[in-house]
């Protein structure tokens, strides 16, 4: 019932715990004093011996006790929002810094939409765990144990009988974990699965419905939302009953209490005033361990997210990278290189190849050949590869990655822009950049004139820059690119689905860079490529052929196959267009 290992992983709360169970107890002592007083109130004015003095005796005392009782549950439900606050910032911040550690390859391990789940949903789900359930946990041993020394001054029978009784919550509580804790597994297990085809299915609402597909995939997502139905009745159900069979022990043992009182009462064992003391605080041995079997759903609830915010902090880190690259002009080089996703499904084979400083590598082949594939090798993002990559003197995978991200630079087909201004996603490129700066890499990629009609740097960009057309968003993230300056470009399939003159735009700026930098360009169009120094022919992770565009024609292989196709399929469109 209690996680070792949450509270180690957390341990300011401890602190917290501790206070609000101080407070809990100074509470539990005021209310006594107030029952006491009022038990006695009531006898004196049976006997008919309440005078003045007596009442505002007990009129102080109750009154006193009641301002330490509102001071005590106040300064406790204070601590316990400051305790699941920090668990809160503690938690998250935890699997921030894991997932900074295991840096550009984290997908590589686990999916986003998960870390999303957990990072949210989970760590709240910990709220309870933290403020509420720790708390009380301790607390509900506390609170009997100091009624029983209390009440066995009056009568000891009845203040062990109903110390007895108080152990059966904990035993019904423990008497369902097992059970719940696996059925907590699968509830978190479908909610998160839930959660993930919403998600998906919510960003892909345009293309669902221009296919007229949306309502297939309602009737799906409505079978998976019927299982989390059933599953979250199930967790109800469960919690409804074990809920049922606490109450019965609670008002049980209160009523035995009650019972023993008004035995001991008529036999003439106890006064009046300490019968009425024992019925009083009868129902009060039970109240605290009853709370803890509410909060203990919650928290078991909590606890399950644990296990999935533990499962993400375990998975194993890249081990640690301390070299830098100091040259300024890095080369690459590829020996044997080897790459597989899954174990059994080979991506690339092989491949061996050198990419000199100054030159313009294209990498060709068909769709799935492990073009994107080496480019997230050569990105540091799929850090598993067999083999040698070298940059410069070091093994890539021994780089310390801020310098890697110091080195090479990657485009990819759909670039991402952050809300906020132009200047704020420019500066991301280099926050050291000034405005003059940026205005020059914005005329490289001829933004800069359409900016001045609008807003210039402080134009607003909306969400995934929605505001912006396909062929801006790639000329503003290439002019982004130009600000990070490495001295290694990869471009991969930068220009696809862009206008024609977007497309001429970026291809000349990309050839600008050449001399000075190492670029690398992954292309489906052939035309774009035949200007390279050396063009790297993919087929089925392998490399085919190496060479510039009309040693490969010669060559009369893979890529003459491929230019020829498209040039047909070209000429076949022109035909069609006249
Ligand atoms: N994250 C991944 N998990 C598992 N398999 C993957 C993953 N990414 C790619 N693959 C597989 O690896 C192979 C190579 O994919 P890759 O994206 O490198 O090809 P590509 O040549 O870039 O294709 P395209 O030209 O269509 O972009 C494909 O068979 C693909 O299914």
């Amino acid at each position: 019932m209690i996680n070792k290992r949450l509270i180690q992983a957390v341990p300011e709360s401890k602190q917290a715990v501790r206070d609000q169970v101080l407070l809990q107890w100074g509470s539990l002592i005021a209310n006594l004093i107030i029952l006491f007083t009022f038990a006695f109130v009531l006898e004196a004015l049976w006997k008919n011996q309440l005078n003045a003095l007596r009442l505002s005796c007990a009129a102080v005392l109750i009154f006193g006790s009641l301002v330490v009782r509102w001071f005590c549950a106040s300064a406790a439900s204070r601590k316990s929002f400051e305790a699941s606050r920090s668990v809160k910032q503690i938690l998250r911040r935890q699997i921030l810094e894991k997932l900074l550690r295991l840096g550009v390859s984290y997908r590589e391990q686990t999916a986003t939409a998960e870390i999303v789940q957990i990072a949210v949903e989970g760590v709240d789900q910990l709220e309870t765990y933290f403020g509420a359930y720790l708390p009380q946990f301790f607390y509900s041993m506390l609170a009997p144990l100091t009624l029983f020394a209390a009440l066995s001054w009056i009568s000891l029978p009845s203040a062990l009988a109903l110390l007895f009784c108080v152990p059966l919550i904990p035993i019904a509580i423990a008497a369902v974990q097992t059970f719940a804790k696996k059925l907590l597994s699968r509830y978190w297990g479908q909610y998160a699965s839930l959660g993930d085809s919403f998600l998906e299915n919510l960003q892909g609402l345009t293309t669902l419905k221009i296919y007229q597909a949306d309502e297939a995939m309602a009737l799906k997502m409505d079978v998976e939302a019927e299982h989390f139905r059933k599953i979250t009745m199930r967790v109800l159900t469960m919690q409804l009953n074990s809920i049922i069979i606490m109450d019965w022990v609670a008002y049980g043992g209160a009523a035995l209490g009650v019972f023993l009182a008004a035995a001991q009462l008529r036999s003439g064992a106890i006064s009046l005033a300490q019968a009425l003391a024992i019925i009083f605080l009868s129902a009060e041995f039970f109240i605290p361990m009853r709370q803890l079997g509410s909060f203990f759903h919650i928290a078991m609830n909590g606890m399950a997210a644990s296990d999935k915010i533990f499962q993400l902090l375990d998975l194993p880190e890249p081990s640690e990278k301390t070299e830098i690259i100091t040259e300024i002009h890095p080369t690459i080089e590829i020996q044997n290189l080897g790459y597989q996703y899954q174990p059994d499904q080979t991506v690339l084979k092989n491949i061996s190849t050198a990419f000199p400083f100054g030159s313009l590598i294209a990498i060709v082949g068909e769709s799935g050949s492990g073009k994107s594939t080496l480019a997230k090798i050569l990105t540091g993002q799929n850090q598993n590869y067999s083999g040698h990559v070298r940059l410069g003197s070091l093994e890539l995978n021994q780089i310390r990655e801020t310098s890697l991200m110091k080195t090479v630079t990657y485009i990819g087909h759909s670039s991402i822009l952050f809300k906020g201004t132009v200047r704020d996603n420019l500066l991301i490129g280099n926050p050291h950049a000034d405005d003059s700066q940026l205005w020059t890499v914005l005329e490289q990629t001829r933004l800069a004139d359409f900016l001045r009609s609008e807003q210039g740097l402080d134009t607003i960009l909306l969400e995934k820059a929605a505001n912006l057309s396909g062929g801006q968003i790639q000329r503003l993230a290439l002019a982004r690119a130009l600000l990070h300056d490495t001295p290694i470009y990869i471009f991969d399939e930068a220009t696809s689905n862009i206008d024609v003159e977007s497309e001429a735009d970026i291809l000349s700026q990309i050839h600008q860079l050449t001399r000075q930098h190492l670029v690398i360009l992954i292309s489906h169009h052939l035309t774009q490529v035949q200007h390279a120094d050396q063009i790297l022919v993919l087929e089925q992770g392998s490399l085919k052929e190496v060479g510039t565009h009309e040693d490969l024609l010669k060559y009369n292989g893979v890529y003459a196959d491929l230019w020829h196709t498209q040039k047909q399929l070209e000429n076949g469109r022109e035909e069609v267009n006249a």
